[in-house]
């Protein structure tokens, strides 16, 4: 059966302070929650302190990006085996910031994602489309590409290792939640393109959804029969709205 997940992504935010407040009340809160995986991917500079505070609990850790390459001259980069020394779980890779700010096209994602599988972190591969594209009706086509290229890289099975994540560009930070059809049309679509190669994966494969997922909007998102959890940005930052979004899985 396939495992539901809530990942929090805390993109650039935190301090040493502020973290460790957070994940006592979030620990807390979710102590017990045990039929689902529950994760946090932190700025690089908290993962040990991440790792001391969330040892003990329900909750797995890791990062938010990570290198393509093993190691050697590439100044300000990190790479798989350095987020294995704090025993990260999983690592996001093509998240749609990275894709947009950060020059990442659908072959480096590939390779990130790769190199994520081969060192034994679960990539939480990211996907979707900007505002622009929903409008011209190439949604599926852009997401096509974007899963497509890890398929071709690392090949369909990977996915049996991965966790997938559909982020409408156009819901990230605006407080426009995708509605839940519309995100199930596109999980579907996800899940049915996979299925075409190899049904068991596909239905044992986590899709999340991210953009702007609130305590208030998680369970009936949580309730489309392809939307397997989320990942959370904003919301993976307040206590309260962390805890009621990882309950609203088990609903
Ligand atoms: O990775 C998380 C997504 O970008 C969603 O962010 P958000 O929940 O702040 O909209």
């Amino acid at each position: 059966m396939r495992e539901k997940m809530v990942a929090g992504n805390w993109k650039m935010h935190g301090s040493l302070v502020d973290n460790k407040q957070l994940l006592d009340e979030v620990a807390a809160g979710v102590d017990g929650l045990k039929e689902a995986r529950l994760a946090v991917c932190v700025p690089y500079p908290y993962l040990s302190s991440v790792q001391d505070a969330l040892r003990s609990t329900n909750i797995a850790w890791g990062a938010q990006n990570v290198s393509q390459y093993e190691k050697g001259a590439y100044t300000g980069e990190v790479s798989t085996s350095m987020l294995k020394d704090f025993e990260c779980r999983y690592v996001i890779v093509g998240h749609s910031e990275r894709r947009t700010l950060f020059g990442e096209n659908n072959t480096i994602v590939a390779e990130k994602y790769l190199a994520a599988q081969r060192a034994g972190i679960t990539p939480i591969l990211c996907v979707g489309e900007t505002l622009e594209q929903r409008e011209a009706g190439t949604t599926e086509r852009v997401i096509e590409d974007q899963l497509t290229a890890v398929i071709r890289l690392a090949g369909i099975d990977s996915l049996s290792q991965a966790v997938v994540a559909y982020e409408p560009i156009w819901a990230i930070g605006t407080g426009k939640t995708a509605s839940p059809q519309q995100a199930q049309d596109v999980h579907s679509f996800i899940r049915t393109g996979i299925a075409n190669e190899n049904a068991s994966i596909a239905r044992e494969l986590a899709i999340l959804y991210g953009g702007s997922v609130k305590a208030n909007n998680a369970p009936e998102l949580f309730a489309m029969p392809d939307i397997d959890g989320g990942l959370i940005g904003g919301a993976s930052l307040i206590a309260s709205e962390f805890i009621a979004i990882c309950r609203a899985l088990h609903h």
